[in-house]
């Protein structure tokens, strides 16, 4: 199959949605809110259609229920049946990586999207060139996500959707923040896309006359109430039917949302018995004053005559069956999809500096300081209370830089994440898979590089297994802390995550047996202690260093008595001798295991609600 043939082949897919009521709870009212009051219509496919509307309408609320992002609240009917995996939803905001190149964007949004046994890589790239081309975004090839303009944001987003060629693309409000020139090219390649026999849809707000124009089918909101269907040319006619004439050389569209705003009076009842003659969606000429809409054969006819002379348009293939949907979806396997996910989410690692080189040389820094501070503090018997205090430093800096950038991972995904999986790029699944794989070495490795620097600078005993053991504890406290902040982030926005990362920290300082010992907590309070991770680690760090039987501590000839020289003492002063290392372990692995099933259903659910 080679990529242009990927792109001709359109499959012309219709929506039609018949007494669409939608309702929502209101808060503190217990009668729900009508939404969207029993609206019906028909999108065909090559045709653009417009969805329009005070602001409040219902606008977003319709685009939401026809891709199938809001389900719950609605009744009626939709029929676009199993052909939505042949649509694509382009939201408002654009949102990428910004650290990919467009080229680069591109061609992972292919591999996610099209096996390589359908598409080769060489056709992946002709057809992205094609893409590229079509969309005037060819200059812009190598430049980073994060440099784009508005408009050329918005035509990768199209361009990226198009990439497997969805028979239908849904576009909210694809024209804001866009100057008028990019607004005219954005809505005028849509009409390309649309004649080539897809079905577009999008919501607008005041298009210019020009704009307006484009458009095949206007419908129209008005308080959930549809208070126009019809063609761009017959706005005019159809407000002139209840009296509502047009001023010369004012934008219909205007006109159109200013009487239906109710600024000459409330309209809506006229309006929307007037809408529900389907004859507005056709040429005046096509109708002569005929009393039934014409039939699709008519149309056609009509159409042919009108494009004569004119390039062919490419011939709209029908959808017949689930099995001919799956031969032209061609999605690779989702282990595939892992992979490149892993690749992705490894590129995006060391692009950003400040995740690698300056957490890296952060981690350094911190630990060469907090060596110097506490010199021989691993062997000098005199300093043992001080050395304990390290072990719960080296503890609480592992947690609190780990748990902040879990907290803020994925609010600053959320939305990247939402747009890929809603348009069947992956499974949400997949991605939360490649991000555990990708995320557990980075912090293996970087509690390993500081933990060796402060281990090693302050005279720790130098005994392989004590170290692997301070070490191993030290790793898996900083993955827990990451499972944490990413569930707290993914049920609390920025803000309060951060809010409530920091006192649980606090917390789990308090009952980690340093600053008060375990025994010291009243029994009925103890329980408390025993969710803190960091009650289980400070334990196992303390007993990697005294337990054991290890030798006697020195204690400087200046000194008359050390009362820790037997590694034991500090272990009765913190009230640790009888610690168990194997389940002290586990009952960090056990956190680590909770944390990141719940932070998983917790971001699936947080992506249903966004
Ligand atoms: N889940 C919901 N819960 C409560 N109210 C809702 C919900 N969804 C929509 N609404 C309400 O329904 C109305 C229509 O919302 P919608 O976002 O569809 O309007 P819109 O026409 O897209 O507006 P705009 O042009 O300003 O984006 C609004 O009053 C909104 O507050």
């Amino acid at each position: 199959m080679d990529s242009s043939k990927l792109l001709k082949t359109v499959y012309g897919i219709d929506i039609h949605f018949e007494d669409l009521v939608y309702q929502v709870k209101q808060s503190k009212q217990k009668e729900k809110k009508s939404v969207l009051k029993g609206i019906s219509g028909t999108f065909k496919s090559g045709e653009m259609t417009a969805i329009m509307g005070p602001s409040g309408a219902g606008k977003s609320s319709l685009m939401n229920i026809l891709t199938g992002l809001t389900k719950s609240g609605v009744s009626g009917t939709i029929e676009i049946g199993k052909a939505r995996k042949l649509c694509a939803y382009i939201m408002q905001d654009d949102h990428f990586y910004p650290f990919f190149t467009v080229e680069e964007t591109m061609l992972l949004a292919a591999a996610l999207k099209i096996s390589n046994k359908c598409v080769n890589l060489k056709e992946k790239r002709i057809l992205i060139d094609h893409l590229l081309n079509t969309l005037k975004l060819n200059k812009a090839k190598q430049t980073r996500c994060s440099k784009l303009s508005g408009g050329q944001k918005k035509r990768l987003s199209i361009a990226l959707e198009l990439i497997d060629n969805p028979a239908v693309l849904f576009l909210d409000e694809p024209t804001t923040g866009l100057d008028s020139s990019s607004s005219f090219d954005t809505i005028q390649l849509l009409r390309t896309l649309a004649n080539e026999g897809r079905t577009i849809v999008c919501t607008i707000h005041q298009p210019s006359t020009n704009i307006y124009n484009l458009f095949n089918l206007i419908y129209v909101l008005s308080s959930g109430q549809c208070t126009y269907q019809g063609t761009p040319q017959n706005t005019v006619m159809f407000l002139k039917t209840i009296g509502l004439e047009c001023p010369a050389y004012h934008n219909p569209a205007d006109f159109l949302l200013e009487c239906v705003n109710g600024d000459f009076d409330d309209h809506t009842e006229a309006l929307t018995e007037c809408a529900k003659d389907t004859r507005w969606r056709y040429d005046q000429q096509l109708l002569q004053d005929e009393a039934e809409p014409p039939t699709d054969a008519q149309v056609a006819k009509f159409n042919e005559s009108q494009t004569q002379g004119q390039a062919a348009q490419p011939k709209i293939q029908k959808v017949e069956s689930a099995k001919e949907l799956i031969k032209h979806t061609y999605p690779p396997p989702e282990w595939v999809r892992l992979w490149l996910l892993i690749g992705r989410c490894h590129l995006q690692f060391f692009r950003d500096w400040t995740l690698t080189y300056l957490k890296l040389g952060m981690h350094i820094l911190s630990a060469v300081m907090i060596g110097l501070f506490f010199g021989d503090s691993g062997i000098n018997a005199t300093k043992q209370i001080s050395n304990v205090g390290m072990i719960m430093i080296h503890c609480v800096y592992l947690w609190y830089t780990t748990i902040m950038p879990g907290i803020l991972r994925y609010p600053m995904e959320i939305e990247i994440i939402k747009k890929e999986t809603f348009n069947n790029w992956y499974k949400l699944r997949t991605y939360y898979v490649a991000t555990l794989i990708t995320s557990t070495p980075v912090h293996i490795i970087f509690s390993t590089v500081y933990i060796t620097i402060g281990y090693l600078m302050t005279d720790q005993p130098v005994e392989l297994d004590r170290f692997v053991k301070y070490l191993l504890t030290a790793v898996v406290v900083t993955i827990c802390a990451d499972g944490l902040g990413v569930f707290l982030g993914t049920i609390l926005n920025p803000v309060n995550g951060t809010f409530v990362g920091a006192v649980s920290t606090c917390f789990m300082l308090m009952f980690s047996g340093f600053l008060i010992l375990l025994n010291h907590i009243p029994n009925a309070l103890r329980f408390i202690a025993a969710l803190s991770p960091m009650r289980y680690a400070l334990e196992n760090m303390v007993i990697s260093l005294y337990g054991n039987q290890r030798d006697k501590l020195v204690c400087p000839s200046t000194e008359f008595y050390c009362h820790f020289k037997n590694a034991i003492t500090v272990l009765r002063q913190f009230g640790m001798e009888q610690g168990d290392f194997g389940y002290n372990i586990m009952m960090i692995l056990g956190q680590i295991t909770l944390f990141k099933i719940l932070a998983y259903f917790t971001l699936k659910h947080k992506l249903k609600s966004v």
